[in-house]
């Protein structure tokens, strides 16, 4: 099976991002370019991290009225990375258009449109008290995947704790791409849902984001490697 543990590459810069990926020789792992390194480059980033034959997910997360959206989502099609994401909380026009725009603007690459449900950064807490939506986040979020799956997204990011939920309601093919994963349970942050890549692979997500945990350790290859050994024992041990 192909590699699912996508390295959140949070930089400033590319030339710092590309003496990262040299010093750890973690050339070629698939990555996730968010709005601090794309912002900074632009879209040529994307063509200097293909050259080096990465598998991309492009996070810009997108929200906004649909007409925007889907004309956002055209120009980055040309971009042709392998997964591109919106904010489900648009809405189930936002979605649907999101995806029109991505087939519009499209190069035959089978590019993956995914909602964000809820950010691993909310607890159930701010959810219900400081932005007044009422339920778990495990309710919301599966509502949220359930109405991205209706709009025609290919999947959604959530937390660990949401994907098997997730995947009762929308069926095993859809996807569940899960950030705030730690290998240090005590290295929080600001991720408020989190989980290790092992109880991640028990839960069934299909696919890993993992910033801090790598870019931050002594010896980030070794990390990266020890979270792909614990992802492969949660599949070796028959816990799936
Ligand atoms: O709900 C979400 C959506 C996106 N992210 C992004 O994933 C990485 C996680 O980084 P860590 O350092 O492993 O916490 C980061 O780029 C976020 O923008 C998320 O965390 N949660």
């Amino acid at each position: 099976m192909t590699n699912p543990i996508y390295l959140a590459l949070d930089f400033p810069t590319w030339c710092e991002t590309k003496q990262f990926i040299d010093t750890y020789d973690l050339h070629g792992v698939p990555v996730k370019v968010g709005m601090e390194l794309f912002y900074r480059e632009g879209p040529k980033v994307i063509d200097k991290l293909k050259a080096n034959n990465h598998s991309i997910f492009l996070d810009l997360k997108l929200h906004d009225i649909p007409n925007t959206v889907m004309r956002a989502m055209r120009n980055i099609a040309a971009l042709d990375v392998d997964i591109v994401n919106v904010h489900a909380l648009g809405g189930s026009e936002m979605i649907k258009w999101a995806k029109e725009g991505l087939l519009l603007g499209g190069t035959g690459k089978d590019t993956k449109l995914i909602a964000v449900t809820i950010l691993t950064s909310i607890s159930d807490q701010t959810m219900n008290e400081e932005l007044r939506l009422n339920g778990s986040v495990n309710e919301i979020a599966s509502h949220l995947a359930n109405l991205s799956y209706e709009s025609g997204a290919d999947g959604v990011v959530c937390s660990v704790h949401e994907t098997k939920r997730i995947k009762q309601v929308c069926g095993p093919s859809f996807l569940t791409v899960t950030p705030g994963i730690r290998l240090n349970q005590s290295d929080k942050n600001d991720q408020r849902r989190i989980a290790t890549p092992l109880e991640a692979r028990k839960q069934g997500s299909d696919i890993l984001v993992i910033g801090r945990s790598i870019t931050k350790a002594e010896n980030p290859k070794k990390a990266y490697e020890q979270a792909l050994e614990e992802w492969n024992r949660g599949y070796e041990s028959g816990n799936c």
